[in-house]
């Protein structure tokens, strides 16, 4: 179980890493959406070189069990369990277990609800045990849907494949860049609710090379995996080619009065392995998702480096922090921006924190970067990080232009953009709102020189507020001081586009 376990979070499966380089074949280089994609190659090698995880968000561990007749299932149990709190302690997954009413994280990734286990017996005499690691931002764009229902840009989808294509559609229109795309999909017809959302993980299962043997679904996935492809959006929302890498739908009976579609959306940091297992010696003796060749992007990475650094299209800005007004005010949308000096981590807890309570330090001319790191406290070197991309800043949206004004932090990090709230406040403080690549958490930690020190640890350590060095973080202006915001501008377009699919295709 900690081999299954620390593979998962580490090293991305095979048919993933086909689909990301079939999407790196889709993009024209020296784009936007290109570079963004050769940082997540990159990344995905630093991770299998260093057997550290993709992304610091290491998700609701997800294990589907089928068993012989006669197996011990509370044995299992506490074997994934203690595989767990192992692979916590050695850095190789985030503590991401949070009580929801105290907001204590409980430390080890055990927890009510933590990890999911799902145990099914078959006649079969070997386990077979499934593992995904779905991380929270990816999660949040799951949407279900009831039919009939009235959709932005579709009008009425009806309780027919045309309806359920609509819904699809949407639902990749909705996730915009904001869960880490380009995304895989799963998708559940039928069911009730809960179980329709089941269905929809179920299929996330299937590897990205499976064909539905069913012949309309079939057709519904190819369908789905051409047209969301032309919304636009690309590689963390910055529009592209890229969008969608994968579609798997299922279908299952339903009530007569209930229609739902549900769809769980994951990132491009798709981590899902599978292990066949002895039940006699423990042993594994198959791995699943890892047929064919291995994509190695090491080697195609450091080329790629070396020819975009050749290039040199876009404005690259090279920012001390702290950081003042007047450096803010000349940045644009489009512009890179690689940052040296001081990173403080900043999300969710320290947001609502910081409305009613004085900062720890003094964030004066200060750059706040939405992340919350694996770190690990190494007796002699003290506090290493382990990985540490950035997470969605939307969430921060209520706070964000309040808190920058307050306290006169000039730039925030993030990913997937953030609200006309904030934009405003951009605007009249002189901010700005850099896009880091999401998922990217070992290309990110690399940048990080030194862990200065540490606040408000009481938040547990994804939500306390590090305060870090950093040399060459690169991220991108997406929104500036100018009133111009990126992410405005790809959700106004792909709205736009995805209204060419208001047609029926399958009536
Ligand atoms: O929790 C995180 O670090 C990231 C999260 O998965 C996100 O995508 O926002
Ligand atoms: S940060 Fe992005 S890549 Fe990581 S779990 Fe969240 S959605 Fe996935």
């Amino acid at each position: 179980m900690y081999q299954l376990i620390v593979e998962t979070s580490t090293n991305l499966p095979y048919d993933v890493r086909k689909a990301i380089k079939q999407a790196k074949a889709q993009e024209n280089a020296g784009t936007r959406a290109a570079l963004s994609l050769s940082t997540i190659t990159e990344n995905i090698s630093m991770a299998d070189e260093e057997v550290s995880p993709i992304c610091q968000d290491t998700g609701m561990p997800t294990f589907k069990i089928k068993v012989p007749i006669g197996a011990n299932q509370i044995e299992i149990k506490r074997e994934i369990e203690e595989a767990l709190v192992q692979a916590t302690e050695d850095g190789k997954l985030r503590p991401n277990s949070v009580d929801s009413l105290t907001g204590k994280n409980s430390g080890d990734n055990l927890g009510p609800g933590t990890p999911a286990m799902y145990f099914e017996q078959w006649e079969k005499d070997y386990i077979d045990v499934r593992l995904v690691l779905k991380g929270g931002g990816c999660e949040n764009k799951n949407i279900q849907y009831s039919l009939p229902a009235e959709l932005e840009g579709l009008g009425r989808a009806g309780r027919d494949l045309d309806g359920i294509r609509k819904c699809i559609m949407h639902s990749v229109y909705q996730a915009q860049g904001q869960g880490c795309s380009a995304g895989f999909i799963g998708v559940g017809i039928g069911g009730d609710r809960t179980s329709s959302y089941s269905l929809a993980k179920d299929q996330l299962f299937r590897s990205v090379d499976d064909v539905n043997p069913n012949q309309e679904l079939k057709k519904l996935e190819e369908y789905v995996l051409e047209n969301a492809n032309k919304l636009g959006i690309g590689t963390m929302g910055f529009g592209g080619e890229a969008t969608l890498l994968g579609c798997k739908v299922g279908t299952m009976n339903r009530l007569p009065a209930s229609f739902f579609v549900s769809v769980a959306y994951n990132c491009w940091a798709f981590r899902r392995l599978g292990v066949a297992i002895d039940p006699q010696n423990g042993e594994i003796t198959d791995w699943y998702y890892q047929e064919g060749e291995k994509i190695d992007f090491a080697e195609e990475a450091k080329k790629e480096a070396q020819e975009a650094t050749g290039e040199e299209e876009v404005k690259q800005v090279v920012l001390q922090a702290p950081v003042t007004e007047e450096q803010i005010r000349e940045l644009k949308v489009g512009d890179v921006v690689v940052i040296n000096g001081d990173l403080h981590t900043g999300r969710d807890a320290i947001h609502h924190h910081l409305m009613s309570h004085d900062a720890p330090i003094d964030l004066n001319g200060q750059i706040i970067y939405h992340c919350g790191p694996v770190m690990l406290n190494d007796k002699e070197k003290g506090w290493q990080v382990k990985a540490a991309g950035p997470t969605t800043s939307i969430r921060e949206e209520p706070y964000q232009g309040d808190i920058m004004k307050k306290f006169g932090i000039r730039a925030v990090i993030g990913k997937g953009g953030m609200g006309p709230k904030t934009l405003k406040a951009l605007e009249e403080h002189g901010g700005v709102y850099l896009n880091a690549i999401g998922g990217a958490a070992q290309y990110y930690a690399d940048c990080i020189k030194d862990v200065k020190g540490v606040d408000l640890m009481e938040f547990g350590i994804p939500e306390a507020m590090w305060h870090l060095e950093v040399e060459g973080f690169a991220a991108i202006v997406t929104m500036d001081s100018h009133g111009n915001s990126l992410h405005a501008d790809v959700d106004k377009s792909s709205l736009e586009k995805l209204g060419q699919f208001k047609e029926p295709v399958f009536s």
